[in-house]
């Protein structure tokens, strides 16, 4: 998977190009990433890559041609195919289901507004799609992006290593992740569920499973309106549920 990030600061982005997962998936080349900045497009002696709003009022707007061009250019490396995502809280919000339909696009451009943001009509005219990390208001869209990246990234096949984790992530079957031990056995004086030192494979799945329905019922329980559980699913929350009541 290839992602082209226009960014005034391109730096940033070594929290996930350089690290963890996503960094040793860029290292294996599992994914590409290139950088265009604005800033390296800027024709005037100050490299001024913001402007002044039309009708005044607070803060500034990224000028419309360094980003263009800079965006012109991310688009010529990535020829045809590529899907051009603007991060905005006017965007659609980000969650799993959009993240697998995003990992599907194989080449994505996202482009990180900064100051107030970006020219309306760059993104009328150069944006395919906009997409929001939340409804809470960044300092620019690196962090978004950067989150996106990450999100999609994991679903990349071999980033992972063992696929199980994607699977078993939060969210990807539609429910909160189960709770998760490791040593000591005794930590604090609590201990960690014996069905966990059991051995007992089905058993450790259905606790877990168990755990995912009960904290998605008491912590998420939006989500479980558009889960459908099947019989196994039902049974193990009506226990939950029960357990918690009593
Ligand atoms: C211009 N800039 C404003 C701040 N911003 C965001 O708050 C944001 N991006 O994606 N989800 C978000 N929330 C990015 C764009």
């Amino acid at each position: 998977m290839w992602f082209g990030i226009v960014s005034l600061f391109p730096e940033m982005f070594g929290a996930v190009t350089d690290s963890g997962v996503t960094g040793r998936a860029v290292k294996k080349g599992l994914i590409d990433v290139d950088f265009w900045n604005p800033r390296d497009f800027t024709l005037d002696v100050h490299r001024t890559v913001d402007d002044r709003p039309f009708g005044g009022g607070p803060g500034m707007v990224m000028k419309v041609e360094p980003l263009l061009a800079a965006l012109t250019a991310a688009k010529a490396h990535a020829g045809a195919g590529v899907r051009t995502i603007y991060l905005s809280p006017q965007g659609r919000q980000l969650d799993q289901q959009g993240v697998s339909e995003l990992v599907e696009a194989e080449k994505l451009i996202l482009v990180c507004g900064r100051y107030e943001g970006i020219d309306e009509r760059i993104i009328e005219t150069e944006i395919d799609e906009e997409w929001s990390i939340g409804d809470f208001v960044l300092s620019g869209g690196e962090l978004a992006a950067m989150c996106l990246f990450d999100a999609v990234s994991r679903q990349v096949p071999g980033v992972l290593g063992h696929e199980g984790s994607a699977e078993q992530d939060s969210f990807m079957n539609g429910l909160l992740d189960c709770p998760h031990y490791t040593r000591p056995e005794i930590f604090k004086g609590l201990a960690v569920p014996q069905v966990l030192l059991s051995g007992h494979h089905e058993n450790i799945r259905r606790w877990r499973l168990k755990q995912s329905l009960g904290r998605t019922w008491l912590k998420r329980p939006d989500l479980l309106q558009h889960r459908n559980l099947d019989k196994l699913e039902q049974t193990l929350l009506d226990e939950f549920m029960q357990e918690h009541r009593s």
